[in-house]
């Protein structure tokens, strides 16, 4: 084994220590992360959380105050050009020129990647084929739809063949068909062998897309992991028991002393696994004790619990965290 040169390591992306002020502002507070080649990773977190800088660091927009990252197995620090030439960026900030056309948008990408001209028009136009942008290639960016333009800007961002795509917020303000479109066109990216960073705010594009979820919260991961471990993490199963009868609810919480009590909507929350041996275990404690529920419900942990338990403290204890 050498002890001077590095294995190469099967990560698209590693971080370590990544730290980024702006004046007082400490916008990300050591974040590491690792992501394996060829697979989705999301970064959730809320407004404000971090997610766009760590974006614009690891794809060579902005400077890191300190860390170390490799992108595509380059030192990005040491040489950003080479980190450059294996990405692909899209933003909440569009690289999509509402003069020209969709097409004229595209071959400007090829120039802009010294494609040669030929070849330039053969993958300009097995993209936008790709993307379903062929029929309104000829039309001028400005009239397609946000759905389009957002094909259009990742069909963009692939004419340089890059190994590792950054999508910032790829799919916030569309309508729910636009967006299943784009998890498609993810999906099959990365089925085609690239790597996905993508952020997001919804909960369940991460939980739909991503093989690993980072969980920013006050310039650090708060949690790090696939969704179902994720989902572990955090207490939350339960089954409830909703009454319509106001005596009927009285005698249930009696009688299930352990239950958490909704008075207001006459239900009652009891801790589960969620299993059907639990389950099974709950409806005889119930048919023993004489309890008849109008509706039962039964609750799993879902991605929102995970998020609202780690990202709870933010506006909570800025005191505490402060005085640290
Ligand atoms: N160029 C800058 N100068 C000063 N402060 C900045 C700059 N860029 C970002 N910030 C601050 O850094 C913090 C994190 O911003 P960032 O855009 O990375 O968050 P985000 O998680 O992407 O948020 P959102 O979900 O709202 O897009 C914010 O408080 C923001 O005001």
């Amino acid at each position: 084994m050498s002890t001077t040169i590095d294995a190469p390591a099967p990560a698209a992306v590693t971080a370590t220590g990544v730290r980024k002020s702006y004046g007082e502002k400490v916008v990300l507070d050591g974040v590491d992360l690792r992501i394996p080649a060829g697979s989705v990773f999301a970064l959730l977190g809320p407004n404000g959380a971090g997610k766009t800088t760590a974006v614009k660091i690891l794809s060579t927009l902005v400077g890191a105050d300190a860390g170390e990252i490799r992108v595509g197995g380059h030192d990005l620090a040491a040489d950003p050009q080479a980190v450059r030439a294996v990405i692909g960026v899209t933003g909440q900030f569009s690289a999509v020129d509402g003069l020209i056309t969709g097409e004229e948008n595209m071959l400007l990408m090829a120039d802009l990647h010294h494609l040669p001209k030929a070849e330039g028009r053969r993958v300009v136009a097995e993209l936008l084929e790709r993307f379903d942008l062929t029929a309104a290639a000829g039309r001028p960016a400005s009239t397609y739809s946000g759905g389009m333009k957002r094909r259009l800007d990742i069909a963009m961002t692939l004419v340089g063949g890059p190994r590792i795509i950054f999508l910032d917020e790829p799919t916030t303000g569309l309508d729910p068909r636009s967006r299943h479109t784009m998890w498609k066109i993810i999906r099959e990216l990365v089925t085609g062998g690239v790597t996905v960073f993508l952020t997001t705010q919804y909960l369940e594009e991460a939980d739909e897309l991503a093989d690993r979820i980072a969980v920013l919260n006050d310039g650090r991961i708060a949690a790090q992991g696939t969704a179902e471990e994720l989902k572990r993490l955090v207490p939350g199963g339960h089954v409830r028991l909703r009454f319509a009868d106001p005596d009927a609810y009285r005698a249930a919480a009696a009688a299930l002393g352990e239950a958490t009590r909704d008075d207001e909507a006459l239900a009652l929350q009891i801790p589960s696994d969620g299993t059907q041996r639990e389950l099974r275990s709950i409806l005889d404690w119930l048919d023993s004790t004489g309890v008849e529920a109008d509706e039962l419900t039964v609750h799993t942990p879902d991605l929102d619990d995970v998020f609202f338990a780690l990202t709870a403290t933010t506006d909570s204890t800025p005191t505490e965290e402060n005085a640290r």
